[in-house]
């Protein structure tokens, strides 16, 4: 946070100076109300930053549905009701997506500009790709790719004999996600070495890469405040490890690439980007299939673990899933299998994943107006924006609003369910039903393109760890709470970790499950 605010400061000085006597913006008619704060420059950015969620509640308590706050020099207008979400998507003419995502991520990941004039036809036909391969049979097949990857590296993982491991739960969920996440998109490295010692490499390797994942994506929160990543050495050095691990003349050597990376690869190729660039993309779409599912894997798990109910529901259901289907959950040998229909009908794992979504994420959603333009609210009011302004949407206002979600801050892990114990998605606000009631993946033209894929892998990694594992939370004062410091930019991490037990099941111990000790 303080080097949130430092960076801000010193990166901002010198606009400050510039435009230290002239601002001088004045709320025009039909403009949203006009927040400007006390710092010049700077609006009411310190507010916003200690504490995003608090600042817009109170903001919204004040001043309504939308308003403008100026923020380091930029002005965002606020909308914070849900039942005005769907006029924003409907500006798709005025309000641009991809102007403000693709100088963001060039930014940050140092890949080529694809909005220019010579790139932006032939990205266009990459951006497509997310819809071909990661929904319908494509989305099958890379979940079945990732279940069998979960249990390899779980089955790694568990100790041998009967014996107890020590480890944090969010230490335990980064490695076998992470892991089993990169394997399924970018394939494994063939080595021409002894089984062992191949398996030891690899292993190594990986870890490695984990590392240097999380070294990066802790600078996240300072990279998108504006500070240039040469600034940040760290950062620096571990995107440029997972790129040099990227490159695609060593993709290509790589077994069972998923369809989605193959395919980027050869449309790479055919606009002759330089070897770097390209492997800078592959470490963007790295940072976007793991950054929110980890944090959101270690939630689901964790809020099972501390929730009784939850977690004897959870049991039920695998054991039923796992019973149709002839299976054990002893046998480690054998692996585990499941059709599409009964990853479907486990309603209670879904419903707490979301219940877990809902409690921590934290994503904003931008556009950037591209005229200036006037649109209706649902409260039938006018409000006029003006070019080059930030549209911001706030989910969190609508995840914690007690008048949709009743205790807003407590799980419960039936939320997402009906009375007969099917997915629930009607949720009222003053009596009206929401369209948009649960958006940790955005909406609209934006909305991640890797939901569906995120929900099975998360979902797998729960059906895994409560078949195969006894594992408890070890008592302890650790409590985490979702760390507010990356507030909008998707999932929040765990502000501590919490130290787990655990070993593999075995039918001579009888039913020992994962729980709570
Ligand atoms: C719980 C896990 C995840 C969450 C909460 C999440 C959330 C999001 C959000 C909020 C956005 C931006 C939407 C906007 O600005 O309107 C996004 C974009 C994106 N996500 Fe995800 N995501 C998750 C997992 C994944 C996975 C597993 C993949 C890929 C396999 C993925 C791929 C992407 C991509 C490629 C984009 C950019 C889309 C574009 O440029 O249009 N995400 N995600």
């Amino acid at each position: 946070m303080a080097l949130w605010i430092l960076s801000l400061l010193v990166f901002g000085l010198p606009f400050l100076l510039l435009r230290i006597c002239g601002e001088s913006r004045k709320r025009q008619l039909k403009e949203p109300p006009l927040v400007m704060g006390w710092l010049p420059f700077f609006g009411v950015m310190l507010d916003y930053i200690k504490d995003p969620l608090g600042f817009l509640q109170a903001t919204q308590r004040q001043h309504g549905d939308i308003f403008t706050c100026k923020i380091a020099g930029k002005y965002f207008t606020f909308v914070t009701d849900p039942f005005s979400f769907s006029a924003i998507m409907r500006q798709g003419k005025n309000l641009d997506f991809q102007k403000f995502a693709m100088h963001f991520s060039q930014r940050v990941f140092g890949h080529a500009d694809f909005s220019g004039p010579l790139l932006s036809e032939s990205y266009r036909e990459i951006h497509a790709l997310f819809q071909q391969t990661l929904q319908g049979p494509p989305l099958q097949q890379l979940t079945e790719v990732m279940l069998g990857n979960l249990q390899a590296v779980l089955g790694r993982s568990l100790p041998s004999g009967g014996r107890w491991k020590e480890e944090g739960l969010q230490s335990f969920t980064n490695r076998i996600m992470f892991e089993a996440g990169y394997l399924t998109l970018f394939g494994k490295e063939e080595r021409l070495l002894p089984v062992e010692r191949a398996a030891q490499v690899a292993a190594t390797c990986m870890m490695k890469a984990e590392r240097d994942f999380m070294v990066f994506d802790r600078a996240f929160p300072v990279l998108a405040g504006g500070v240039p990543i040469a600034l940040c050495m760290r950062a620096w050095r571990a995107r440029e490890a997972l790129t040099e691990e990227l490159v695609q003349s060593k993709l290509y050597q790589r077994l069972c690439i998923s369809d989605l990376i193959q395919r980027r690869m050869d449309a790479f190729n055919r606009m002759h980007l330089d070897e770097t660039g390209t492997a800078r993309t592959h470490v963007c779409m790295l940072w976007a299939s793991q950054a929110n599912t980890l944090p959101a894997a270690f939630w689901s798990l964790y809020y099972t673990l501390r929730h009784p109910e939850a977690l004897t529901a959870a049991c039920a259901e695998v054991d039923r899933v796992l019973k149709e289907s002839n299976q054990s959950s002893y046998d480690h040998d054998q692996p585990i299998s499941f059709s599409k229909e009964q990853l479907e009908s486990m309603t209670v794992l879904d419903s707490i994943i979301k219940e877990a979504l809902r409690l921590s994420s934290a994503s904003m959603m931008i556009r950037v107006a591209s005229d200036n333009f006037a649109f209706t609210l649902d409260s039938g009011q006018t409000a006029v924006i003006r070019k080059g302004d930030y549209i911001a949407l706030y989910p969190q206002l609508i995840h914690l609003d007690p008048e949709i979600y009743p205790n807003p801050t407590e799980f419960k892990y039936d939320r997402f369910l009906d009375e007969a114990g099917h997915v629930r998605t009607e949720f009222f606000k003053g009596g009206r039903l929401l369209k948009h009631c649960l958006i940790p993946f955005g909406s609209g033209a934006s909305k991640c393109p890797g939901r569906y894929f995120a929900m099975n892998e998360i979902k797998q990694f729960l059906l895994l760890v409560l078949c195969r594992c006894e594992l408890h939370l070890v008592d302890s004062a650790a409590v985490p709470v979702p760390d507010s410091t990356r507030a909008g930019l998707g999932i929040l991490p765990p502000s501590c970790d919490v130290p787990i037990q655990y070993r593999a099941r075995a039918a001579w111990r009888g039913e020992g499950r994962a729980g709570a000790h």
